[in-house]
């Protein structure tokens, strides 16, 4: 079953959750008062793409086998994001540690070049 973002935005109700995580459609209505991370994020992602924020919390392997019991759908072709480097699974720990890392290595660079100079 396909569905649209407009169709995802009606089940925006604390009686009725639809979001989507990875191009995918959740219905986690009964999922709601299980979640150990609480029902009030769920509520706030109602209705919504909830891709980055799912990711950035790290869930387990347990968490992603356990969503698949919601899995109600996917998200229609034209409604989903397009792909970009960043989006391919670097969470937001890895991507600081990314920019730490250039920064680094610029800095190291940068003292290199004044101490040559220096001479
Ligand atoms: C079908 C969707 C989801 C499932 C099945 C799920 C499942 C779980 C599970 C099993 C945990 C316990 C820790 C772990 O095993 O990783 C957890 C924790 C948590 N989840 Fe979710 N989750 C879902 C969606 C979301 C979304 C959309 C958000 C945020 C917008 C979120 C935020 C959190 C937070 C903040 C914690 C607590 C982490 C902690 O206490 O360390 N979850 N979730």
């Amino acid at each position: 079953m396909k569905y649209t973002l407009e169709e995802v935005r009606q089940h925006a109700k604390p009686t009725d959750v639809w979001m989507v995580i990875h191009d995918k459609v959740y219905d986690v209505t009964k999922f709601l008062h299980e979640h150990p991370g609480g029902e009030e994020v769920l509520i706030e992602y109602a209705g919504k793409e909830a891709t980055t924020e799912f990711d950035d919390v790290g869930h387990s392997s347990d968490a992603k086998e356990q969503m698949k019991q919601y899995l109600i759908g996917e998200l229609a072709e034209a409604d989903r994001k397009k792909k970009t480097k960043v989006d391919s699974g670097l969470t937001l720990d890895k991507r600081l540690a990314l920019i730490a890392g250039s920064a680094a290595a610029i800095g190291v660079g940068l003292a290199m070049i004044f101490k040559a100079n220096k001479k």
